[in-house]
């Protein structure tokens, strides 16, 4: 049984004095909800006073990136090692918007994936395609190398931390959702790509994550499905009361 994941990724926003007062909105309403993981993706800047006020809450911290390497030249870089000794715990891996903007590839996610799990941080892989790739009836091939390359060259015991986050790129800050149905067969294709790479055991061990638009009245939609973890929560993250929403639906029987 895969326990549900639901983790919110800040992207450029809040300050650390806005983070913490985040968690101090956020903490009550989310302090009796046992049955999923919830994890604050917040900017660089903020780790280390969210790690601070989130310790001893049942609230992990994650970063957004990271190197894969442990130091270097790198300006403006962030090491595993840096992040581990702060008390992260997770990492997001090739969102859409590093692809996009910041030259991030699938070698590159590959590299950060070895690396994340090498340093014991739950690595959150982004995968998905763009508008014109599910137009042209592309999704799976896409799905298929992004996963065989992030996965390439690792070792299927390794791989037991590893969750995926299943993004559509045009589903992301768009307020267009993926339907539940067009969420599940993407989560059962990329599932069955780890089973022909890792084994089925790795492949239902592994949490796969919706991510696009979710919101609280999708919430419950999408996450009930059976090969649908948990979410990456973009927007409706960034306020207390819409994400405690959104995880008390998602894990609402
Ligand atoms: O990119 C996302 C999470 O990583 C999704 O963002 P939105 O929820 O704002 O669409």
């Amino acid at each position: 049984m895969r326990k549900l994941l639901i983790a919110a990724n800040w992207k450029m926003y809040k300050t650390p004095t806005e983070s913490t007062a985040f968690l101090t909105s956020f903490f009550p309403l989310v302090k009796n909800i046992e049955t999923a993981e919830i994890v604050l993706c917040p900017a660089m800047t903020s780790l280390t006073a969210l790690v601070d006020a989130a310790r001893g809450k049942s609230v992990c911290v994650g970063a957004q990136t990271m190197h894969w390497l442990n130091e270097g030249a790198y300006t403006g870089e962030t090491s595993p090692t840096m992040l581990t000794a702060i008390g992260a715990t997770h990492v997001l891996i090739g969102h859409s918007e590093r692809r996009q903007y910041f030259n991030e590839t699938d070698t590159t996610v590959n590299l950060k994936l070895k690396s994340a799990l090498a340093h014991g941080l739950v690595p959150i892989v982004c995968v998905g395609e763009h508008l014109n790739e599910r137009e042209q009836n592309l999704t799976a091939d896409v799905l298929n190398l992004q996963v065989s390359v992030a996965l390439e060259g690792i070792d299927a015991a390794a791989l037991a931390p590893l969750v995926i986050a299943y993004e559509p790129v045009w589903a992301i800050g768009t307020g267009r959702t993926a339907t539940p149905e067009i969420a599940e067969d993407a989560h059962k294709i990329i599932r069955t790509k780890i089973a022909s790479i890792a084994g089925s055991d790795v492949a239902n061990a592994t949490r796969i994550l919706y991510g696009g638009s979710v919101k609280p009245d999708n919430a419950r939609s999408l996450c009930c499905l059976d090969d649908i973890d948990g979410a990456l929560v973009g927007g409706a993250s960034l306020e207390p009361t819409s994400f405690s929403q959104i995880i008390a639906n998602a894990t609402a029987h």
